[in-house]
Parts: structure tokens; sequence; C-alpha cells
């Protein structure tokens, strides 16, 4: 972190005419330059050492964005989209080796390397400085460098949490606009109280040095994504792409985040943040963690299948979750915009995102492209269109050339819209409220074709704990990496938890047990992808979650029952409203059901990855451990 008086700020920054300005650089300069001397003595290190050709600061106006999108064109990394159907909005198209996060590439560069667990990619901090020093020496050479203060969450709130991100690349300065707040109002704010920040330092690693050509997405093979938790700071170079250049996301909100949540008694979590309002008008509040790729976007916009229920976004991809004055845990969402996956996202499933995207203002990445100047994806529409420019540039059907489907997809599985949250049509009031809303129930889920059933509650805080450190998931393209292999993700955490993951399942049942059981949400857990023999889903999902949220809120209040299993507490059947809905019986039982075979197999593996993570493991979760296997024998027995 670095704080608001800089060690050699008289040294580095200058007042002439009450103006401050950099003076170890003579480089053109643009935009309004900060009057707060840990930003400007920050900003002239960075250009000493990448020797950018300009500096702009961001002020995050219209004026800008149009300027950048302009920088954009002229570079062909990106397209106008036609305003008729996406007005005011991008598409662009990466290099086809930079489309997900690069998580073998992440790096937690705790001092103490025990801080940062099993789980992480450690290197000694000096011994990372030291590559990377080396890397951006000169590696912003003939590039425009973009300062981008933004605030993660409210600037009004109680203790905002500022950074400033230094990018060499324009679209990481657009994007930033929509997925934070960003510009002249969080920069005031740090500036009226020298408020310290989280310097973020992005470059694409591709300068334009004698003879260099540019191309549309410069980027760099080698990657690292490195953060030093104890100073709070990142470093982050080679990829132009989501998680690993829009420092705000995944790297602030979440690694560093976590780190600054542990020391501070909060959570910084993976989740979506849901209203939810009863047909009586009794209103709950949900966080959902999930997996990359694995439903959160779709659920935070979830259209009720059920009469009368009514819900609300507050957020689709990340939480921060504080202990209120009044004992219970109240959520914010920290990001301003959507960093949807694209494919799947259509009229059926997602008609919110859609009207979100229509709104324009947007920025779509490795999706297709349609003659009239449009987007398409896979599962944007049943029929796909005649003729389409695909991800990659190439002329596309949707018939392959012995007249079946190609063999490629149209849009990358790791596309993306990036859009203001405040487009989505149901967007909850409290949104912008600074405290945030009080959590009813926090939901664990991931992507299991089988042992998981619909829906679980947990008997108590620590065994809530418990499903979420033992939750699992197929992974999928959001990261790269083989796609559907089995993974352990504690709470849809397991690439973003910036410190030992047991200390980290340890802080949750700190927070557990500062409050009394009663303010404490309830803790459930989900699966919406469980499929028959064929393969086939099990429960139709999406709009259809809404019988289950409508099960967890009855829970809440204790209007139904459950059924003890080893898996959790179970819905009974006829507890489920599933009215309307062409399920036959078999199928609902097969989805909502405990199955002793499966769960012989997942048992070793629960085990086995406990033990993974050492001896720091709370003695909880051991034992958690111990009474699942004691149920599992009782069950069997039975
Ligand atoms: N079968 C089924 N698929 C779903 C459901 N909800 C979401 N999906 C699919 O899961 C994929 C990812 O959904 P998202 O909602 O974008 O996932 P996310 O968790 O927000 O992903 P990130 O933004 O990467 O963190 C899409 O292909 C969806 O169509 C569901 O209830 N059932
Ligand atoms: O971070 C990214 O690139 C996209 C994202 O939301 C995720 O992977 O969870
Ligand atoms: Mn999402």
């Amino acid at each position: 972190m670095v704080d608001g008086k800089p060690s050699r700020a008289p040294e580095g920054v200058e007042v002439t005419d009450a103006k401050l300005t950099h003076v170890r650089t003579d480089l053109p300069v643009s935009g309004r330059v900060p009057t707060h001397p840990g930003i400007l003595a920050w900003v002239d290190e960075v250009a000493a050492l990448t020797r950018p050709e300009a500096i702009h600061h961001c002020d995050g106006s219209d004026e800008e964005w149009d300027h950048l999108v302009d920088v954009l064109v002229a570079a062909g990394t990106a397209v106008r989209l036609n305003p008729e159907r996406k007005p005011n909005s991008l598409y662009v198209r990466t290099d086809p080796d930079d489309v997900a996060r690069v998580e073998d590439r992440t790096f937690i560069c705790s001092v103490a390397e025990d801080d940062c667990g099993p789980t992480n990619n450690w290197m000694a901090p000096a011994q990372m400085k030291a590559i990377l020093r080396d890397r951006f020496d000169g590696c912003m050479r003939g590039r425009t460098m973009y300062v981008v203060p933004f605030c993660m969450g409210h600037v009004e709130a109680a203790d905002p949490k500022f950074g400033v991100e230094i990018t060499d690349s324009p679209y990481v300065a657009l994007s930033m606009r929509i997925m934070t707040r960003m510009g002249a109002e969080p920069l005031e704010a740090m500036e009226a109280s020298r408020a310290a920040f989280v310097p973020a330092l992005h470059s694409v690693g591709m300068p334009l040095t004698e003879g260099v050509v540019d191309v549309p997405w410069p980027c760099n093979d080698e990657k690292y994504i490195a953060h030093f938790p104890d100073e709070r700071a990142i470093w982050s170079f080679g990829s132009g792409y989501g998680g690993n250049s829009l420092l705000g996301k995944k790297c602030y909100a979440l690694r560093i985040a976590s780190v600054m949540a542990r020391d501070e008694g909060w959570l910084a979590e993976h989740m979506l943040i849901l209203r939810l309002t009863s047909p009586k008008g009794r209103v709950f509040h949900v966080c959902a963690a999930f997996p990359s790729a694995c439903g959160k976007t779709n659920l935070a916009m979830i259209n009720p299948t059920i009469p009368g229920w009514k819900a609300e976004t507050l957020g689709d991809d990340i939480a921060w979750l504080r202990p209120g004055d009044d004992g219970r845990l109240w959520a914010v969402n920290p990001e301003s915009g959507l960093f949807g996956v694209a494919p799947g996202t259509g009229e059926t499933t997602n008609p919110n995102a859609m009207r979100a995207v229509e709104a324009g203002n947007s920025v779509f990445t490795n999706v297709a492209l349609t003659p009239d100047g449009d987007v398409w994806w896979e599962g944007m529409t049943d029929v796909a269109p005649e003729r389409l420019t695909d991800w990659k540039g190439r002329a596309w059907t949707p018939r392959g050339p012995d007249g079946g489907r190609p063999s490629e997809k149209a849009a990358h599985p790791n596309s993306r819209f990036c859009t203001p949250i405040t487009q989505v049509p149901i967007l909850a009031a409290a949104y912008d409220d600074p405290r945030g809303v009080p959590i009813d129930a926090i939901i664990f889920g991931g992507r299991r074709e089988n042992t998981i059933p619909l829906v679980a509650q947990s008997r108590s805080w620590a065994h809530g704990v418990f499903m979420g450190a033992t939750c699992s998931s197929e992974t999928t393209a959001a990261s790269t990496g083989s796609v559907g292999v089995l993974r352990r993700d504690p709470m849809a955490m397991l690439p973003f938890i910036g410190y030992h993951v047991a200390d980290y399942l340890q802080h949750w049942l700190d927070v557990g047990n500062a409050t009394t059981a009663d303010k404490l949400p309830k803790i459930f857990y989900v699966n919406w992808f469980r499929r028959d023999g064929d393969g086939r889903f099990l429960w139709p999902g999406f709009g259809e979650n809404s019988r289950v949220l409508k099960w967890i809120a009855e829970r809440i209040d204790g209007r139904v029952g459950a059924v003890d299993s080893p898996a959790g507490q179970l819905p009974l059947p006829e507890d489920l409203d599933v009215s309307g809905l062409d399920l036959p019986a078999t199928d609902l039982e097969a989805v909502i059901g405990y199955s002793p075979s499966e769960w012989a197999d997942e048992l070793p593996r629960v085990r086995r990855w406990l033990r993974s993570l050492g001896s720091r493991l709370p003695t909880e979760m051991h034992d958690e451990l111990w009474l699942l296997a004691e149920a599992m024998v009782r069950e069997v027995a039975h």
C-alpha cells in the first residue's frame, strides 16, 4: 500500500503555480495531474522504469471514453459496433493465446512462504521484484501510460478501498471505467484525505522498440500475475485479458482484499449478491459463491419462474461481507460492472443480462461478429446467423464443410461482455448504498455431474464452513488448462485466496464465532449440474432455480422441515415447489437425493483434499470429516 505521504515526495514532485507536475520525466502529460504526492511519486517511479512515450491521467469522463475508443479503433484492437444494435459499444478480438486467467502464472509473494499455503504459487518478494523489474524495464516504450485512479466499493464507504492502476493498455483503461468507480471522483477523494491506495502495475509486455510493429492485441508469451500481500501491491505482466489485467477485480478485490479482510475481521468473497422478495413481501438477501463459469451471473439476474417472487441484483461476482453493529454480516459489491461469460447468455437463460448489454456502453471480447455490426455467441439465439466472423476473425457458418455442425465455436467459450451494472433492469436500489445489505443466506455451489444434491443446508456454521471448504467443481474455460476435470474449490476461492487456505478457513470460523448463531447467515450448498445416466441435466436450472431459493427462504423462516443426511439437510420432496414443472418424480428424487455409493467414492477424495492442506487445518474441519464418515456408516446401517 502506498500512503499519502511519499518517502521522496520532494524530489519526485514540484509545486509550480499551485499545480504539481512530474519532474522526473519530461514526457508529454495529458489529463489532470494528481495532487496526491503518493500517486505522483509512484507514477514517476514507474515512468522512469518503464519509459513510456506519454502519460495520461484518467478522469473517467465521456470525452476520455471517446478518445480511448478512437485510440483502440485506430490501433485495430477494436471495432465500433452498429450503434442501432449496440450503442456506444466495441468489439475486440484478443491474441488467441491470451483468452483467460493464467493460474499457473499467478503468484502470491508473501514475505513468509508459509503464509502462501499449498494452493498458491509462491516466490519470495525480492526475487519476484527482481524478475519483474527486469521485465518492466523499458516495457512501455512507444506506448502511452494510463494512470487509472479507482475505488473498489463506494467512495463514501466508511473505509473506502482505493487503488491506482498504471497500464499501457487503453483496453484496460476503458474496461476499468466500466468495472470500477474510476476517475475524478475517487481521485478527488484520495487527494482530500491523502488516502493510502493499492498500487496496481500492469503492462502487456510488448515495448515498441526500433523496428517493432504493433499488433492489434499486444501481449507477451511470458506472463506474471504477481501479488505482494504484505505491502498490498500488484504487478501484472504479459496479458491483457480479464482477471489478468483488470487489476481491481480478482487481483485486488479478492486476492489482496482477502488479506485485508483477514487482518480487519471481514470476508472478501467470490460471491454474487441477490435480493429476494416473497409474495408476502418478506425480503431476503443472499450471497452465493460458485467457481468461475458456474452460474453466478445467471443467478444474480434470475427471473423467478414461481409466481409472486421477485429478484433484484446487487452483484454478480464479488462480495465484501463485514460484521455490522447489529452483529449481522452486511455485504457490498465492490465492482460497478459485469464481466460476464457470453456463451449461454440468451433470452431464455438470462434476459436481464441481454437487456443490460443491449443498452450499449459495453465491450465485447472474443465473441462473434455479425455482418451488420452486431455480436453473437452460442446460446444467444437457438438458430445461429447464416454468416458470422468468428472470434479468430475467420468467416464462419452454422454448417461445417461436410454440411454438419462446424467443428469450432464462433465465440470463444470464455468470451465476455463488459457492461455497466447500472444497465441491469432488475438492479436493486441498495446496490449504491455504501452500507450494503444484511445477509440471510450464504450459498456454496459447484458444477458436479453426480454426488452433490440439488440443495443441502448445513447443520451449523462450522458444518457450513466444511461444506465450503470441501466444495468441488469440474473445471471450465474461465482459466487456461483442461476443462471438465474435478477439483476442490474451497468457497469457489481456490485461485483467489491471497494467503494460506487453512488460515482462510480458520478466519471463516472466527467470523462465525464473533457473533451469535441467530445473527449469522444460514449456509447452503447447491448443485444445478447433476446429470442422469445419459448425460442429461436432471434439473432445468436458470429461472427454475427460484424454486430452490424459495425452499431456502422457507428454511430460514422455519416453515419447512428437512431430512438429515450425510450430505446435509435435504428437502422433503413435497416441500420443494415443482408445480408446473415437467419433472418426473424419479428425476426429482435423483436430483435431490443422497447417493450412498457416490458418497462412498467422495469421502476418500474429501479426506485426501483436507490432508493436502497441511497441519494448520482447523480442528473443526477434522471434526466435521469425522462426523461425515460416521453419518455415512449410520446411513448404510439403516
Ligand atoms: N445447466 C445449467 N447451466 C447453468 C445454470 N446457470 C448457469 N449455467 C451456465 O453456466 C455458465 C456460466 O454461467 P455464469 O453465470 O456466467 O457463471 P459465473 O459464475 O458468473 O462465471 P464467472 O464470471 O467466470 O465468475 C453458462 O454457460 C451458463 O449457461 C443452471 O442453472 N443450469
Ligand atoms: O477474472 C476473469 O478473467 C473472469 C472472471 O470473472 C473469472 O474468471 O472468474
Ligand atoms: Mn460472472
